[in-house]
C-alpha cells in the first residue's frame, strides 16, 4: 500500500479507537503517532530489506506495525495493553506477516522470541517507546545477547541528548557510556508533541542505534566495566577517587596509585572520562580485585 494510504489511515485513527471504545492509558505511555512524515522517517531509518524480521515494542493501534509489515518478511509485535486487541484485530486484518503478543516486553525471554526469526536474514527493533520504561527496555534489548541489526526508537528528546552526549557535558552519564558500549547512536528526527494523540508533555526524537559486532574497547570483564561506570557517576560532584574507593572498598592510596599508573588524574570527575578510560580502569581494577 502507498504512503498516501498511511495519511488516510492516520486521519481515521481516532474514529477507529472510538469505534472500539478505547480509552488511552497515560500510565502505559500511550501517545499514538498521527504524523505520516514522522512515520516515514522511522520506516526509512529502519532500512528494512524484504527478508528481514522486525520486533516492534508497543504497536498501539498498529500504525507503525502496518508500515513495517509492508517492508519486512515478518513483524512480531508485543503489546502490554490487551484492551488494544479489537483495535489491532481490525487495523491489521489484511496483513498475514504480523504476529501480536500481549505481554510486557520486559518479561519476555528475547533469545526464545528470536527463534521465531530463524528464517529472516536480519532482525531490527522498531518502537515508538512508552517513555516511562525507555531505559529498562533499551537495556533489556542490549543485554539480551540476541543478534539485532538496528534499533530505531522514538524517545523523549532529553533521553536522545543523553544518548549522544560527549564527555564533560551535563547530559553525559552512565546511560551514555553503557549504550555506546553496545551501539553507535545517531539522531534521526526531532518530533514535536503535535505528532501524537494525545500529545505528550515532552518533545521527542527518533534515534537509531547501530549495534556493534564487537565492543569498541577491550574489556575482559564487562560486568566489572558496568560497575565501574555506575560507580564513577554515582555521586557526580565527587572525584573519581572518592567514588571508586567507596564502591570497591579499596584503600585511597592504593586507588590513587592505580589511577596514576594508567595516566588518569584521581581528582577528575567520572563525567570527564571516555569509554577507553573506563576500559583502562576496569582492566587495572580487575588485577587489584583478584
Ligand atoms: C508511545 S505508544 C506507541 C504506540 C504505537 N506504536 C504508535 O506509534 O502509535 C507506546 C505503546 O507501548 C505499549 N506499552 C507500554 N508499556 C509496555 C510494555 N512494558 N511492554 C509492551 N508494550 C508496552 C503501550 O500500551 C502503547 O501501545
Amino acid at each position: 500500500m502507498s504512503d498516501q494510504a498511511d495519511v488516510v489511515r492516520l486521519s481515521k485513527l481516532r474514529e477507529l479507537l472510538e469505534t472500539h471504545g478505547f480509552q488511552f492509558k497515560k500510565q502505559l505511555g500511550q501517545n499514538f503517532l498521527v504524523d505520516a512524515h514522522v512515520l516515514h522517517r522511522i520506516i526509512d531509518a529502519a532500512d528494512i530489506a524484504p527478508n528481514d524480521g522486525v520486533f516492534e515494542i508497543g504497536p498501539g493501534a498498529g500504525v507503525v506495525t502496518q508500515a513495517l509489515a509492508r517492508k519486512a518478511k515478518r513483524v512480531l509485535a508485543v503489546e502490554k495493553d490487551r484492551s488494544l486487541a479489537p483495535v489491532l484485530g481490525s487495523s491489521l486484518r489484511e496483513a498475514d506477516n504480523i504476529d501480536i503478543r500481549y505481554a510486557d516486553v520486559l518479561e519476555l525471554d528475547l533469545p526464545v522470541i528470536w527463534q521465531e526469526f530463524r528464517d529472516c536474514d536480519r532482525v531490527s527493533v522498531v518502537a515508538n517507546l512508552p517513555y516511562y520504561v525507555t531505559t529498562p527496555i533499551l537495556f533489556h534489548l542490549l543485554e539480551s545477547g540476541v543478534p539485532i541489526h538496528h534499533v530505531v526508537v522514538m524517545v523523549q528528546r532529553e533521553v536522545a541528548q543523553r544518548l549522544v552526549a560527549r564527555p564533560g557535558t551535563k547530559d553525559y552519564g552512565a546511560l551514555t557510556v553503557a549504550v555506546h558500549y553496545y551501539a553507535q547512536v545517531e539522531l534521526i528526527q526531532r518530533v514535536s508533541s503535535g505528532a501524537f494523540v494525545p500529545p505528550p508533555n515532552v518533545e521527542s526524537e527518533v534515534v537509531r542505534l547501530r549495534i556493534r559486532s564487537e565492543p569498541p574497547v577491550d574489556v575482559s570483564n564487562p560486568a566489572l566495566f558496568f560497575r565501574v561506570v555506575r560507580s564513577a557517576f554515582s555521586m557526580r560532584r565527587k572525584t573519581l577517587l572518592n567514588n571508586l574507593t567507596h564502591s570497591f572498598q579499596i584503600a585511597k592510596p592504593d586507588c590513587e596509585t592505580l589511577l596514576k599508573a594508567i595516566g588518569i588524574d584521581p581528582v577528575r570527575r567520572g563525567e570527564t572520562l571516555d569509554l577507553t578510560e573506563f576500559a583502562d580502569i576496569t582492566r587495572a581494577l580487575s588485577h587489584t580485585l583478584r
